[in-house]
This record gives structure tokens, C-alpha cells and sequence, in this order.
């Protein structure tokens, strides 16, 4: 499905709400997998949670998780450690090209049976479940932290629980972070000191109920929209909170660069564009911990006319497409002059955006969700649009409701 969007409004006052958190809600459902007595609210209705949910519960011998990263990384080392079941795990062609040489080394090292059935280090894996009873491991930390949450969520169930060393620099630790911390929630102690994590393992828990705060990530559009609106727009989202699991959460403080402040109240944040930024300062930020608001930046600048400098870029290129080609392509198409390397990128400073322009979208949900808000500048046309389901399926609805036109084409 292809479709035009444009917005002739100028200033906006809306309220929207936003299902929870995919990355906790992937985390969870593992995690209430091994301890049934979790009760999980507000999980997030995105086709990956969705997928991570039947993978989990579908007994079946091939498991296909399609674009799903934290699910292909996170039922990796899940079936790794289920004792007796053999299982095909396998995603779409682009999963197929995402690396896990990582985790599986990792689990190898730890005892687990792991075959590449085509090409080695990529899925598909045929992984034979195993009782794994080393637990002491060490992986490079620098590639994805989705790797070292998988391994730490099966921990609490091994044997001996996990000591994980990591090597490198350490990428998206926020991510990490949240992992630890759901686990610490349901009564599992870990240890994060310098590069070692520790977890011991446990048993049984108490029943808990863990409700999931809304993604930080699909709020990122809505701050894309109040960036690019007049001063006096407002946009209240639900349910935040103020101390977060989320890293990107930082786009509470990133967007003061765009003039547009967040309101914390209860369970609800609000948006205001209170002012407008010179447009010619421009924006440097090292998005090393929050990579999946990246796209989301690059257009907000774009739209505003601005240039920027993002950094800590790295672990773009081995997402849903590799994610720095994808903008530098679909940007340059607009009227931007920009540059990209394997790990940032260079946006100069614009004055005109071309109407009408197809941008495709890579099977990236991102690509789709972050040049939407250029319709408030000039039409934009998405190409199948309704990738966007893979994190936020309401996401073009929502828009609607904004006053954005949809038009099918
Ligand atoms: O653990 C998670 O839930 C995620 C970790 C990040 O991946 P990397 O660690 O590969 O950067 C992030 O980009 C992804 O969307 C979700
Ligand atoms: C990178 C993402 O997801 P995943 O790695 O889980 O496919 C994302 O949602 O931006």
C-alpha cells in the first residue's frame, strides 16, 4: 500500500495513546515463559510482540519470527535451553542477512547444540534445547546488546545462574540496563560492575503483575511532528512515566534543541513547542544509546532546515535495512546534501524540500514512521506503508487523528 500524506495545519492539539514498550513486552513474555506466575498489562500490540508471543506458545517445530530482531536473538538462547525440543528458528530474507555468530559462540561456549542450516552466523539455526550447566561466558559487546539480554534472561533459569564478561566498547546500554532491571523486578539479583554482569539464578517467584510503560520509540514521531508545528502546539501521550527503562526516553531531553519541552504529569507527557530554535545551530548528539530514534532526528532536522552531526551510529547498518544508506538515499531525493559513514552522519543545513516524492521504506517501519511528519512541509508519498506494524500497526490511524491526510494511491 502506497499512500500520500500531507497536513495543512500549522499548530496542533491532540491526544494519543501509545500500547506499551515492544522491547519490555519482548523481554516479559520470555521472561513469564520460564515464570508463569508474571501477569503482564499493557503489552504492546506490534507484530513483533505478537510474533514473540505465538513463538513462544506454538510448540511447533519451525518457528518463523519474520523481521523480529529481539525475538530471533531472544528465542535463540530460550530454545537453546529448553532440554529435549529441537527447533528450526527463521525470519524473513533480512533476518537471514542480521548476524548471531555472538549469541551462538556465547551459548556454544556455554553448552548449547546449534547448527546454521544455511549460511554460518546467520539464521536460520537448528537448535537442539539442552540442560546447560557452564556458566561463565565472554562476547563482543560492540555489534548488539540484544545478543547479552538474551543471554541474561534465560541466566535466572540455569543451573548456576550467568557471568557474563563483556569485551569492547558496550552498545545501546540502556537496553541492557532494562533487561536487568525487569529481572531485578520479578526478584532475580544481578550485578552490573565494569565489563562482568552477574545473575543468580532462581526458582520460583512470587506472582507479580508488571505493567509496561508505552514506547519511548513510537513517541519519537510525535516529536518529530510537534519539532516541525508552531509554537502553542501540544501533544499529550500515554502511559509515560518519568524514570524510565526505556533510553529513549532522552527524547524528553534531545528535543529542547527543537524547542519543544515535555510535561510529565501522572501517567501522561506532554509536548509543547514553547520556541523556536535559531535554525542555524546545529544538532550533535552520539545516539549510542538510543539508535532507533536516529531516523526520527536525521528528518526532524531535514524539516526544519537544520544541519546535524549524529554519532555513535554504528549498529545502524545490520537492522531491519542498513539504515544509513537507506537516509542518505531517501534524504538526497528530497533537495538534502548529506554524508554518511559506518557510524555517522553529516546533515547540512537546507532551505527547500521536494514535494511529492516516493520514498520507499526497506520493510524498515522506521523509514515509514520518520518522513511521515514531513507532511506537515510539503506531500510526501510512503511506499507500503503498513511495514509500520511491525512496532506501531495504529501509527497511520493515529495520525489521522492528527489531521494528517491519508490518501491511498
Ligand atoms: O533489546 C532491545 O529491545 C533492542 C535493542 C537495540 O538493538 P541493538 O542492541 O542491536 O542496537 C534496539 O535497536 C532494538 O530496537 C531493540
Ligand atoms: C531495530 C529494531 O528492532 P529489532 O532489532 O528488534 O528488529 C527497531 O525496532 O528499530
Amino acid at each position: 500500500m502506497n499512500i500520500k500524506i500531507s497536513n495543512s495545519r500549522t499548530r496542533i492539539n491532540n491526544d494519543i495513546r501509545i500500547t506499551g514498550s515492544k522491547s519490555e513486552s519482548n523481554r516479559l513474555l520470555l521472561l513469564q515463559a520460564l515464570y508463569p506466575q508474571i501477569k503482564i498489562e499493557n503489552l504492546s500490540n506490534s507484530d513483533d510482540s505478537v510474533l514473540m508471543q505465538n513463538a513462544l506458545t506454538s510448540g511447533s517445530e519451525v518457528v518463523d519470527i519474520h523481521h523480529a530482531g529481539t525475538a530471533m536473538r531472544f528465542l535463540t538462547a530460550f530454545f537453546a535451553t529448553r532440554e529435549g525440543r529441537e527447533v528450526v528458528l527463521t525470519g524473513s530474507k533480512r533476518m537471514t542477512e542480521r548476524p548471531i555468530k555472538i549469541l551462538v559462540d556465547a551459548l556454544e561456549q556455554l553448552g548449547a547444540e546449534i547448527e546454521y542450516t544455511q549460511e554460518e552466523g546467520y539464521p536460520p539455526l537448528k537448535i537442539s534445547g539442552k540442560r546447560l550447566e557452564k556458566n561463565k561466558v565472554s562476547l563482543q559487546a560492540n555489534v548488539s546488546s540484544q545478543y547479552i539480554s538474551a543471554l541474561l534472561l534465560v541466566a535466572p533459569r540455569l543451573k548456576n545462574g550467568l557471568e557474563l564478561t563483556l569485551e569492547g566498547k558496550i552498545t545501546s546500554v540502556p537496553y541492557i540496563k532494562m533487561t536487568l532491571a525487569l529481572l531485578n523486578e520479578i526478584g532475580v539479583e544481578t550485578a552490573f560492575e565494569g565489563h562482568v554482569i552477574k545473575v543468580a539464578p532462581l526458582e520460583e517467584i512470587d506472582p507479580v503483575t508488571l505493567t509496561v510503560e508505552s514506547d519511548w520509540s513510537s513517541a519519537s514521531y510525535f516529536y518529530s511532528i510537534a519539532a516541525l508545528c508552531e509554537e502553542g502546539t501540544e501533544i499529550s501521550l500515554s502511559s509515560y512515566r518519568k524514570s524510565s527503562l526505556q533510553g529513549d526516553s532522552t527524547l524528553s531531553e534531545l528535543y529542547r534543541s527543537f524547542g519543544v519541552e515535555t510535561v510529565f504529569d501522572t501517567k501522561t507527557i506532554t509536548l509543547k513547542k514553547e520556541n523556536t530554535p535559531d535554525p542555524s545551530e546545529k544538532i550533535s548528539f552520539d545516539l549510542s544509546n538510543a539508535p532507533d530514534i536516529a531516523q526520527t532526528i536525521a528528518v526532524t532536522c531535514f524539516g526544519l532546515g537544520r544541519g546535524c552531526h549524529l554519532t555513535g551510529l554504528h549498529t545502524l547498518k545490520i537492522k531491519e535495512t542498513d539504515r544509513l544508506e537507506a537516509l542518505k538515499t531517501e534524504l538526497s531525493k528530497l533537495g538534502a546534501s548529506i554524508k554518511v559513514t559506518d557510524a555517522e552522519l553529516f546533515l547540512e543545513p537546507s532551505a527547500t524540500i521536494r514535494k511529492n516524492i516516493a520514498i520507499p521504506t526497506y520493510n524498515d517501519h522506521r523509514m515509514a514512521m520518520a518522513f511521515a511528519p514531513l507532511g506537515l512541509k510539503v506531500p510526501i508519498i510512503i511506499e507500503e506503508a503498513e511495514v509500520v506494524s511491525k512496532s506501531y500497526p495504529d501509527f497511520w490511524k493515529d495520525m489521522e487523528k492528527l489531521d494528517f491526510r491519508i490518501e491511498s494511491l
